[in-house]
């Protein structure tokens, strides 16, 4: 498995949408195998599921941090500080966010971000043309690896120590991937209910990745489960916002995540997407598509105050961010 490099994303939103991630076996299934089941109860399962593995280290004052031999500790120490840079140099935003929290969280996010850009980079980067099937298959594999202590290289040996420490399952992960292996022939979502797992594919699943690094308040009363969701929640509103943000731009590339019921609902089809002209029918449906980021940001919303006290600060922030960008939508259309 080459080196990736790290370029910046070119503003392709990566993965879609075939669950394969019940969480519960990983013969998982897609949602033709389940007609009857919905996107968001199979979410729900991978939700309970992370949340059981957290639920155990609640209410424990620290984590247990084990400390490696000196000369592990010194090329740990390196291979989280090359995880910072590459988020310093490429994420920006996101980099300066995670000075708000505590220096051993903030680099477990790093080490989390990274493998996130990096696994977006062989959809969205520039050998992303060149992709196959058995290059997605060799990735995974290096996961699987990592997870089992097998690290190929300093970024992933710092994933191996963060996963190490905190509990973060490599459901997520996979399901990252698995939106990936999907997006690559998948450029059309048919309902909400297609839709609602694709970004569950590639920004639920942070959300899920995120919770155990956050950690939840000790004091908090909240269920796990509650706390997971408004993870997943974030991340799915996020990326209802960002698919907003850029039909456009998503347009010129042949791509349109819009739910195709709900626009021939409203009037509306694939011809006047790529066209571009904003109508009344247009501006209706967009303020449809709105109110229902709004309300998931809305759940999102409530999670947070959840989190331990030491890592809220750039999740409110984020929040705050991304409801003003849909403010900004709402009032330029
Ligand atoms: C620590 C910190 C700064 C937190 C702020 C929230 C945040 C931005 C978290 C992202 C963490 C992360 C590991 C990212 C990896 C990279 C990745 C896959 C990013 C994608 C975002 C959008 O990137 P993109 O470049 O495509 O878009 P822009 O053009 O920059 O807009 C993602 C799509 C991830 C989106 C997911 C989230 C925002 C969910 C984060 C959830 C949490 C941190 C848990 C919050 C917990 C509760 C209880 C609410």
């Amino acid at each position: 498995q080459p080196m990736l490099s790290l370029v910046p994303r070119n503003g392709r939103r990566g993965r879609s949408c075939k669950l394969s991630s019940t969480g519960v076996s990983t013969a998982c299934s897609s949602a033709v195998a389940h007609p009857s089941r919905s996107s968001e109860e199979r979410v729900y399962e991978v939700v309970l599921k992370q949340a059981a593995l957290v639920r155990e280290q609640r209410g424990e004052s620290a984590l247990d941090l084990k400390k490696p031999i000196e000369s592990d500790w010194n090329l740990l120490n390196e291979a989280y500080q090359r995880c910072g840079e590459v988020n310093a140099e490429y994420a920006k935003t996101f980099y300066l966010g995670t000075l708000l929290i505590t220096p051993e969280r903030r680099r477990a996010f790093w080490a989390i971000a990274v493998w996130c850009r990096r696994t977006d980079e062989l959809v969205d980067g520039p050998n992303a043309s060149h992709i196959t099937p058995k290059a997605l298959e060799s990735w995974d594999k290096r996961l699987n690896d990592l997870f089992q202590g097998r690290p190929y290289d300093m970024y992933d040996a710092a994933l191996f120590d963060t996963v190490a420490k905190y509990p973060v399952d490599i459901q997520p992960f996979k399901d990252m991937m698995e939106g990936m292996r999907l997006d690559l022939r998948k450029s059309r979502y048919e309902n909400f209910d297609e839709l609602y797992l694709y970004c569950y594919y590639v920004a639920g699943t942070v959300g899920l990745m995120s919770v155990p690094v956050m950690g939840i308040a000790p004091e908090s009363k909240a269920s796990t489960e509650t706390v997971y969701n408004a993870a997943l929640a974030l991340g799915i509103a996020n990326q209802l916002t960002n698919i907003l943000r850029d039909v456009g731009e998503d347009a010129r590339r042949g791509r349109i995540y819009l739910p195709q019921e709900e626009l021939a609902l409203a009037g509306l089809s694939d011809d006047d997407i790529f066209r571009g002209k904003v109508t009344d029918k247009w501006r209706n449906f967009m303020k449809g598509q709105i109110k229902r980021a709004t309300k998931i940001f809305d759940e999102a919303e409530k999670g947070v105050g959840e989190l331990n006290s030491t890592s809220r600060w750039p999740v409110w922030a984020s929040l705050l961010l991304y409801r003003q960008i849909l403010d900004t939508i709402e009032a330029n259309d």
